[in-house]
C-alpha cells in the first residue's frame, strides 16, 4: 500500500512535470503540454498499479462518463485514469463532428484539477483507424507490470465481437463494463469463445455500479445543433465551450 501511494505520488510530479521516482522511470517524449494531459510516448515501471483506460469519441464528453471515470476510480481503486480520445472509431466511419483539438479541449475542461485523471492522445498522434489492441499492446509496454481496466459501456461490449482482434485484446486487459441507461442488462455472453470461463468471471466481478445515466453524445450534438439547452448534460465549462465555438452549430 506504501508503495501504491509512492507510485501515485511520482505520478502526480509526472503530470506536474517534476520529474520521477525511483519505482516510475519515465522517459518524456517530445510534446508534453499542459497539466492532466499525458505525453504521446513515456516509460514508466509500474509493477501492480491499476490503470484505468477509458476510451471513446467524448464528441463531446458528458457527466454520463464523468460518472463512469469517477465510479470506476472508486470501485477499482485506480492509481490513475487514461481518457484516450479516438482519431477514428472502427464502428463508426463517420468519424466525429468536432474536430481532435476540440475533443481534446472538451476533456482537458471537464477533468482539470482531477488528480491522477488525464488526457491520453495516442490514438489521435497515430491518426487512422483507432484500434484499442494497439492502444493496449503499447501502454502494455510503457507501463510494466500494471493492471490494466479497460472501462467500457454495455452498448460497447454487445458490439465487442466485431472488434478488431478481440480474443488478443480480453488476454491483455481486465474489462470494466458500466451498464448504460436504456439498455438492458450486462451480457456477457457475447464473450463466450473469445476468452474463458475464469476470465469472464473476473469481469463480472469488476462491473462498475452507479446509478443508470440514459445520456449520449449524440443527444448533446442534436440539443447543441437545435439551440436546446445543454446545462447538466455536460460539464459547465463544456457547455461554455460548446457553445462559445459554435462546436455542433448547424
Ligand atoms: N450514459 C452512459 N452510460 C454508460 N456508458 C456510457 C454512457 N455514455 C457513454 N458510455 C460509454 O462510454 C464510452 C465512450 O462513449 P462515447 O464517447 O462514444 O459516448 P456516447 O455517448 O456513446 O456517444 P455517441 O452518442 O456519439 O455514440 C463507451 O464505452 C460508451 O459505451
Ligand atoms: O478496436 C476496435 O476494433 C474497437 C471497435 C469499437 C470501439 N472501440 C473502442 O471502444 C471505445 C468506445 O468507443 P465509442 O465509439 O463508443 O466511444 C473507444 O476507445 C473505441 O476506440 C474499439
Amino acid at each position: 500500500m506504501v508503495k501504491r501511494e509512492s507510485e501515485r505520488d511520482n505520478f502526480e510530479s509526472s503530470l506536474a512535470g517534476e520529474g520521477y521516482g525511483p519505482s516510475s522511470i519515465a522517459i518524456p517524449q517530445p510534446g508534453f503540454s499542459t497539466l492532466n494531459t499525458l505525453p504521446s510516448a513515456m516509460i514508466h515501471r509500474t509493477p501492480e498499479m491499476r490503470i484505468g483506460i477509458f476510451g471513446g469519441s467524448f464528441d463531446p464528453v458528458h457527466v454520463g462518463h464523468l460518472w463512469i471515470a469517477e465510479s470506476a476510480t472508486e470501485a477499482l481503486d485506480l492509481d490513475r485514469l487514461l481518457w484516450i480520445p479516438t482519431a477514428t472509431q472502427p464502428l463508426k466511419p463517420g468519424g466525429p463532428v468536432a474536430t481532435n483539438e476540440q475533443r481534446v479541449e472538451m476533456l482537458r475542461l471537464a477533468i482539470a484539477g482531477r488528480p491522477g485523471h488525464a488526457v491520453d492522445q495516442r490514438e489521435l498522434h497515430r491518426a487512422g483507424v483507432s484500434y484499442t489492441v494497439d492502444t493496449i499492446a503499447e501502454l502494455e509496454r510503457e507501463h510494466v507490470g500494471a493492471e490494466l481496466f479497460l472501462i467500457i459501456g454495455s452498448d460497447s461490449l454487445a458490439s465487442m465481437r466485431r472488434w478488431h482482434q478481440p480474443a488478443e485484446l480480453l488476454s491483455r486487459v481486465t474489462l470494466a463494463v458500466v451498464r448504460r441507461g436504456g439498455e438492458g442488462e450486462i451480457d456477457f455472453s457475447v464473450l463466450e469463445g473469445l476468452v474463458g470461463d475464469d476470465r469472464i468471471e473476473r469481469f463480472r466481478r469488476c462491473v462498475i455500479k452507479m446509478p443508470l445515466i440514459e445520456i449520449s453524445s449524440s443527444e448533446i450534438r442534436n440539443r447543441a445543433g437545435q439551440g436546446s439547452s445543454i446545462r447538466h448534460r455536460v460539464p459547465r465549462p463544456v457547455e461554455v465551450y460548446i457553445e462559445a465555438n459554435g462546436v455542433y452549430r448547424k
